[in-house]
Parts: structure tokens; sequence; C-alpha cells
């Protein structure tokens, strides 16, 4: 399955299960699991639930962080940070056509040789958020990594139906946007679609 161009949802921590099937009756063709603070063993069993809801589904299914989880329930990849063990060496020991997304915070980054590794790059945050102490990069910025990139990126970090007309041309390959998409409902979803797509 590719990559969905467009949305791409994160589940929340609070209710993995219920934000996940939330996604999924919005529509969304790409879910990650990312849980921050749970033990491992509740996020096996919650990513074993997500992997079987987006099966049905035909959503794909990656793991924030977690490389261990995302191969033992046979997700269709992973989504790692700056800190983490760089896609190179992920690389070599994930099954052919596994998915690797890296976040990206600058431009150096985004031209980073561990690029050539991944099949997309988060770039964020955007704008300021709640959900996440992540350093700001502003739009004009974010801009220039999309433009820069050589592998699908996504916007991330405060993008709300609100200020998603000032990002749309970008050129970005999508967007992710955690919490005005789950604390809103579909209609709300809906308009956020049609401005990204206008
Ligand atoms: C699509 C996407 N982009 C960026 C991130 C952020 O990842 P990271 O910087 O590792 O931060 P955490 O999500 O782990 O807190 C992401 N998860 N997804
Ligand atoms: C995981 C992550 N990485 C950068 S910002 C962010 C959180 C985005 O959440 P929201 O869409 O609620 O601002
Ligand atoms: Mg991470």
């Amino acid at each position: 399955m590719d990559l969905s161009k467009g949305f791409y949802g994160i589940t929340m921590e609070n209710d993995s299960i219920g934000t996940c099937k939330k996604l999924i009756d919005f529509g969304a063709k790409a879910i990650q699991y990312r849980a921050k603070n749970l033990p491992s063993k509740q996020m096996l069993y919650e990513s074993l639930e997500i992997r079987e809801l987006t099966k049905k589904a035909n959503v794909l299914m990656i793991v924030n962080d977690r490389l261990d989880l995302a191969l033992v329930v046979g997700a269709d990849g992973v989504h790692v940070g700056q800190d983490d063990i760089p896609p190179s060496y992920l690389r070599k020991i994930v099954p052919k056509g596994f998915i690797i997304g890296l976040s990206t915070h600058s431009l150096d980054q985004v031209l980073s040789s561990e690029v050539d590794f991944v099949d997309y790059i988060g770039v964020g945050a955007v704008f300021k958020t709640s959900t996440k102490d992540a350093v700001v990069i502003g739009p004009d910025l974010a801009q220039q990594m999309v433009k820069s990139s050589k592998k699908p990126a996504y916007l991330i970090g405060g993008i709300k139906l609100s200020n998603i007309d000032s990002i749309k041309g970008i050129g970005a390959y999508g967007f992710t946007s955690i919490t005005d998409v789950l604390y809103n409902d579909y209609g709300h979803f809906l308009e956020m679609l049609n401005k990204w797509n206008s």
C-alpha cells in the first residue's frame, strides 16, 4: 500500500483505540500509533488492536518511535525522530517495502544523507502546539524544507482549520493534525480537507 497524499492521522495517547476508530471513520488512509508515556506491554496490546482495525479498513499503520513494536505487530512502518536510531541503520533490519518516516526541523536535516533511507519526512512543528514541546519553525522555513526535500513531506504541529489556508500552498505531500481533528467532528475535518485540496 502506498503512502497517502493529504491527511495522515495520529492517535492520541489518552484514548489510542477510540481515536484510531475516529480517524478510520473520518476516512484517514494512514494512521500513526503514538504513545509517549505508556508501559511497553500496554503499547503492545494497543498496537495489536490498532493493527487489526487498520487492516480491516485497509489503512496504513505506522508506529511512532518503536521499531520493535512495529515489527512484532506487523505494522507497515515506523516513524523516528532525530535522536532515535538513524534510518540508515534501521533500513538494514526491516523487511523490504517497510515504511520509514523521519522528523525534520531544519534545512540541514532535510538535506542529510539519512533522508535517502526514508520514505517520507515530517516537517515541523510548523506552528506552536500544546501537544508537544517542540521547536516552532514557522511556515516560511517549512516551505523551504518541503521544496528542498527529495522525499514526500508531511507538515506537522499546530495545524488547524483556522490556519490550514496559510500552509496549503507550501507544496507538501500532506499534513497531520492531532488535536484540531480529534477534538472536532467530521464536518470540521471535511472542511479542513476541502481547504487543503482547494
Ligand atoms: C509525521 C510525523 N512527523 C513528526 C513527528 C514527530 O516525531 P518526533 O520528533 O520523534 O517526536 P514524537 O512524536 O516522538 O514526540 C511524528 N510523530 N510524526
Ligand atoms: C508530534 C509532534 N511533532 C511535532 S509537533 C507534534 C504534535 C502535533 O500535534 P497537534 O496537531 O495537536 O498540534
Ligand atoms: Mg519520536
